[in-house]
């Protein structure tokens, strides 16, 4: 899409917007949790106490629950902040139209309020709660995910959430840091995991989603380099993802059920994969089938991440039981 057309239909989109409506400030406690990204969050989370339960060392357990606490605030916050910047293309996209921003429900500068003193907040937390490390991951995450991905990349390139995605994969580390106050290798794959996990999670979804981009001016893979080189690249990324999670298997950081855990959940996202691949499509690798194997690899995805991190931690208890 020209960037003409572009503006355009960004512009034509902010006046039918609702306008918002002074009677509705404060009364909808949903929309200030909708603004949070709550389902995302509740993966997110779970990463980062991953990393946290993982790690060496006995936790505090008030000292655990502030740490979950504080990701769980940082990532909102982001969130918020992703929502209010993208306010003008989400009130563009079907799938984001009715967000509490384009919706017309909360104001933009609350909004915007909202995602920064949330933002400072867990930060301050984590670091009196925990270390200067873990709140200074934390405070680097929120950065990269509401600066670098939003402001920056997810509006200029095609490769936006390959780089961007780093944002998503720090929580691990973030677990770990507050936990022991150092680093170390498994936190970092960790790391890696979700951040090789994120292409094939968000590319799935973008080629169902492409018109959306498309309508917005987003330069998502599929919009930029078309459906089927999209298809590919979800291959190549679930091939180095399984590569990627068995790096514990290898380095003896962990025993058979997490190793056996990876190997089936890999080869279950490769096999979506090559649903994804060979998926009836036109010749520009748009699917005859209503994108049905990218919506089940999305999906997947998702079980993928959450299963993966669980063997992760069934393998420490059984390891710490034996
Ligand atoms: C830059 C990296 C990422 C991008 C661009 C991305 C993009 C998306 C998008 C566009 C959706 C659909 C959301 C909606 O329709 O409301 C989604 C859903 C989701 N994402 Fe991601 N994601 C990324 C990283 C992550 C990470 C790191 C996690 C967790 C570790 C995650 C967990 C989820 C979950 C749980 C959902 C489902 C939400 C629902 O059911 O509404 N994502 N993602
Ligand atoms: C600890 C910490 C700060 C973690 C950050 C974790 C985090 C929120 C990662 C990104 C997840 C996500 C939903 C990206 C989509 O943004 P998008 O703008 O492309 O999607 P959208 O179009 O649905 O808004």
């Amino acid at each position: 899409m020209s960037d003409s057309v572009a503006t355009a239909s960004l512009e034509a989109a902010a006046e039918r917007r609702p306008r918002f409506k002074a009677d509705q400030v404060g009364t909808r406690a949903r929309d200030w949790i909708q603004l949070l990204k709550p389902r995302v969050i509740s993966l997110v989370v779970f990463t980062g106490a991953a990393g946290m339960i993982v790690a060496p060392g006995h936790m505090n357990f008030f000292v655990a629950l502030v740490t979950i606490f504080c990701i769980c605030m940082a990532s909102g916050a982001a969130g918020a902040i992703n929502m209010w910047y993208d306010r003008d293309i989400d009130a563009v996209m079907q799938r984001t139209i009715t967000r509490p921003i384009p919706g017309g429900r909360i104001p933009e500068n609350e909004a915007l309020a909202y995602g920064v003193g949330l933002s400072c907040l867990s930060v301050c937390l984590m670091w009196m709660a925990t270390n200067t490390l873990a709140a200074g991951i934390l405070a680097f995450s929120i950065f990269f995910y509401a600066v670098i991905y939003t402001m920056w990349l997810k509006r200029s390139t095609p490769q936006n959430i390959v780089i961007g995605g780093a944002a998503g994969a720090f929580p691990p580390m973030i677990g770990w840091a507050a936990a022991t106050g150092h680093m170390a290798i498994l936190p970092v794959v960790m790391f890696g995991i979700v951040f090789f996990w994120t292409p094939p999670h968000f590319w799935s979804l973008s080629l169902y989603a492409c018109k959306d981009y498309g309508r917005a001016g987003i330069p998502m893979l599929p919009v930029v380099r078309g459906a089927r080189h999209t298809r590919w690249q979800i291959f190549i990324y679930t091939l180095v993802l399984l590569a990627v999670s068995l790096v514990p298997s290898f380095m003896h950081l962990c025993g058979w059920l997490y190793t056996t855990t990876a190997l089936v959940l890999g080869l279950g996202f490769i096999a979506c994969a090559v649903r994804v691949l060979l998926e009836p499509q036109d010749a520009q690798g748009v699917s005859l089938k209503g994108d049905k194997a990218a919506r089940i690899s999305f999906r997947f995805s998702l079980a993928y991440l959450f299963f993966l991190f669980c063997g992760l931690l069934a393998d420490h208890f059984l390891q710490a039981w034996v």
